[in-house]
Order: structure tokens, then C-alpha cells, then sequence
């Protein structure tokens, strides 16, 4: 039996007069690398706040590691172990790279007054950034950069890295390449590979298909609100990927071995 590590069944929501998920299932396995593909509209981003906390949906529900959860809020997810990464990168850019890996969850010290006076541990926290960083093999001078002076990738890895030093369930990528160039992008799918091989599934949206094909395990294709296929990019062609995802084609006309 597959183990699903994250699992929505049913989830709508629904905006005014637009439902933005119709009944979507999602299933996320141990150590893989699951792409999240849709037209413009398809509900990825509705998908994707579902599962981090950041909208409550009005209907179906969610299971982490087999158990019923219900998210009310992103703290309430990233309290479960699942860390997402968005396009916008809630970075700091006046920040230190390490002082930016610990942003609102800074290790605490015993101060003078012991435990009524707690000062933030600079020393351990900047260690224990050095120590992340190496992990994912992310090449960075020196920690006490200010993160406004690095390059968008180096800023995607310090994102990423932010996020896998605290999930301990799954991390969620929104469009991690979206604003790379072709070196920089290459640097981030390699680092996703490393997130993923460390043992923690990935979920990544994108839009870039040579991307999608190059990293991806499976393919969550979504469209009008609702999952269509998973498939296998290893058995599919782009073309009929991006033909089911826009309508052209009926999945079940796909060959079994598309369908992962
Ligand atoms: N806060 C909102 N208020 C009203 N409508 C919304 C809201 N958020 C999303 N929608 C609508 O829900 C539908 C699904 O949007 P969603 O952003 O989930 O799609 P998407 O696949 O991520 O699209 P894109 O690729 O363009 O980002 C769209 O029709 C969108 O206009």
C-alpha cells in the first residue's frame, strides 16, 4: 500500500458566485517530488493555501499521515510540520541570512535573570544556519549577508532553506524558478532534488513544464477546480500533459502507463 503523507479529499471553496475548488482530491507520497500543474484559474493557488492553512475550505477534509486534520490557520500548519515557500518570498532583505532562516522562531538563551529574561541565541542560530545551508549544499560566503544583496536564486535558497529546517512533514514550493534565469534556476531544481533525496516530500507549483518534466516524480494536473489525472512524466509527453491540463484531451484516453 502507498503511504500517503498528505491527503485532501472533497475540498471546495468557494469565493462569491466562484468556486475555485469543485470537489478536489490531492495525495501526496513519502519522498517524492509532486508537481502541481493548471491553466491559469485551474485552483492551484486555492489547492495550495488548503493545504498550508491559508484558506479554511467550506467543504472535504484533510489527513496528515492517515490523521483528520483541520487547518484554521498557516501557524496551525506549520505547526504540523508543513512549511510553504510563496512566490513573493517573505523575506528580509535588510536581514543577515541568518538572522532571515530564524525570523519568528529565533532560538532563545537564558539571560542574566534566567529564565525570566530570554536573549536571542546569535551564536547558536548562526551555527545552526551554517549547518543548514552546508546540507543543502548552498554556496553562500558568508551568513551575515544582508539577503537584500544576494541573487534571486541565492534568495530562493535561503527560502527553501528556511523551510526545511523546520518542516518536518512536507514542504510546498509556489513557482520557485518563476523569476530565475537558466543558471539560477538549475541551482534551485538541484536544491529541490536535495530537499526531496533528505527525505522530505515536495510539493511544487509551476508553470514551466521543462522544469515540471525535469523534477517531478508525478504530476497533479488541475483544472476547472478539480484534480484530473496524476500522471507520470517518465510515460507521457509534454504535449499530452498540456493537452489534459487545457481540455484538449480526456485523460482517460491516455495510455495506463501515463497514469501514475
Ligand atoms: N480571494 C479571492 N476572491 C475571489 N475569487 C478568487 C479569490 N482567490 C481565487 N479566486 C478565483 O478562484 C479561481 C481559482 O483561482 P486560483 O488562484 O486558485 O487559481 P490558480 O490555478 O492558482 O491560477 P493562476 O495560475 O492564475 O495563479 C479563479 O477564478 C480566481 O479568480
Amino acid at each position: 500500500m502507498t503511504t500517503h503523507v498528505l491527503e485532501a479529499r472533497g475540498l471546495v471553496k468557494r469565493y462569491g458566485g466562484v468556486t475555485a475548488l469543485d470537489g478536489t482530491d490531492f495525495d501526496l507520497r513519502a519522498g517524492e517530488i509532486l508537481a502541481v500543474i493548471g491553466d491559469n484559474g485551474a485552483g492551484k493557488s486555492s489547492l495550495i493555501k488548503a493545504l498550508s492553512g491559508a484558506i479554511v475550505p467550506d467543504e472535504g477534509h484533510l489527513r496528515l499521515d492517515g490523521e483528520l486534520v483541520h487547518f484554521k490557520s498557516p501557524i496551525d500548519a506549520r505547526r504540523h510540520g508543513i512549511e510553504t515557500v510563496y512566490q513573493d518570498l517573505a523575506v528580509a532583505p535588510a536581514m543577515t541570512i541568518a538572522e532571515n532562516l530564524f525570523l519568528g522562531r529565533e532560538i532563545l538563551r537564558p539571560g542574566l535573570l534566567g529564565k525570566w529574561l530570554r536573549l536571542i541565541d546569535k551564536k547558536r542560530m548562526l551555527a545552526e544556519a551554517v549547518g543548514h545551508m552546508q546540507d543543502l549544499k548552498i554556496g553562500i560566503r558568508s551568513m551575515q549577508q544582508a539577503v537584500g544583496t544576494l541573487s534571486g536564486g541565492q534568495r530562493q535558497g535561503v527560502a527553501v532553506a528556511r523551510s526545511t529546517a523546520f518542516a518536518k512533514h512536507v514542504v510546498i514550493l509556489d513557482e520557485p524558478t518563476a523569476a530565475l534565469g537558466v543558471k539560477e534556476g538549475n541551482m534551485v531544481l538541484e536544491l529541490i532534488r536535495r530537499v526531496r533525496d533528505r527525505g522530505l516530500p515536495v510539493i511544487l507549483i509551476s508553470h514551466n513544464m521543462p522544469h515540471v518534466f525535469e523534477i517531478a516524480d508525478r504530476i497533479h494536473i488541475q483544472r476547472l477546480g478539480k484534480r484530473v489525472a496524476v500522471v507520470n512524466p517518465k510515460h507521457i509527453s509534454m504535449s499530452d500533459t498540456v493537452a489534459v491540463m487545457t481540455g484538449a484531451k480526456d485523460p482517460r484516453d491516455l495510455p495506463e502507463l501515463a497514469h501514475a
